[in-house]
């Protein structure tokens, strides 16, 4: 899998570095196209995004052309802990004025199908109002930003190694209901979405994730499986990895 990669010296210079890729990005989209879709994971993402709500980004971005979307979420109440809607607005949402309109969070009155096609619903209409793009290629919803971190086990979004949803190619938006990261029932991003984003950011700290980074950007694993981040590979979009020095020390 091709990509740029960034290693940071600390997981404080990673948040630096992340902060100035979006800024810049959200100039970008917001100038060509009105308006920057971006998509949250949940995890220890949301505190790599810390610096964005610092000076000098948080002056300098125009917050009102953000549209927030999760490549992942828990279905669990919006005010619950395990809830990834919760830790963003605690952690991010809350400190910037992006419209309340623009964030798209799951409908947490339904079941995790019923969520997860609500949720794909909900994309379609802002296909429709010019709002996210669609990949020539695919025809599938072209995210500006996809922010993607991974777990220990190589997996992102709610994409968990062996699960048949590796290979879903029909849906948006799948449900699952037996996540082996709690809590079990979730709504995601299928591949065939996230591949077709304009950017792609991996963003992986600490010496735990050593292992996967090293499998999916060193010399393989020699393993038979394919870990769902050896998965992630735009189509015509650009794939960035931000890797603290812990998390890139097998390479
Ligand atoms: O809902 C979730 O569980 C997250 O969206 C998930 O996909 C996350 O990005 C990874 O598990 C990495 O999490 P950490 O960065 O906390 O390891």
């Amino acid at each position: 899998m091709a990509g740029e990669k960034k290693i940071l010296d600390s997981e404080e210079a990673l948040s630096t570095s992340l902060a100035e890729y979006t800024a810049s990005l959200s100039d970008k989209f917001a100038k060509q196209k009105g308006s920057f879709t971006v998509v949250l994971s949940g995890g220890s993402l949301i505190k790599s995004l810390r610096k964005l709500v610092e000076a000098p980004y948080v002056e300098s971005i125009d917050w009102s052309k953000w549209h927030v979307f999760w490549v992942d979420e828990r279905v669990v109440p919006k005010n619950h802990h395990h809830s990834n809607y919760l830790l963003a607005y605690d952690g991010f949402l809350s400190k910037v004025p992006i419209p309340c309109g623009n964030v798209y969070a799951i409908n947490d009155a339904l079941s995790a199908e019923a969520a997860a096609d609500d949720y794909e619903t909900c994309v379609k209409h802002l296909i429709h109002n010019n709002i996210i793009s669609v990949s020539e290629t695919s025809g599938l919803p072209k995210f500006d930003l996809m922010l993607l971190g991974m777990g220990p086990d190589g997996h992102v979004a709610s994409l968990f190694p062996g699960h048949p949803l590796l290979k879903e190619k029909k849906k948006w938006v799948a449900f699952i209901k037996e996540s082996p990261k709690p809590p079990p029932e979730r709504i995601t991003f299928t591949f065939p979405v996230i591949n077709s984003s304009a950017n792609i950011a991996l963003v992986v700290a600490g010496a735990s994730k050593a292992h996967p980074v090293h499998v999916t950007l060193g010399n393989g694993n020699g393993e038979d499986e394919v870990l769902p981040v050896q998965m992630v590979s735009p189509d015509e979009g650009k794939l960035t990895w931000f890797l603290d020095k812990d998390a890139a020390s097998k390479l």
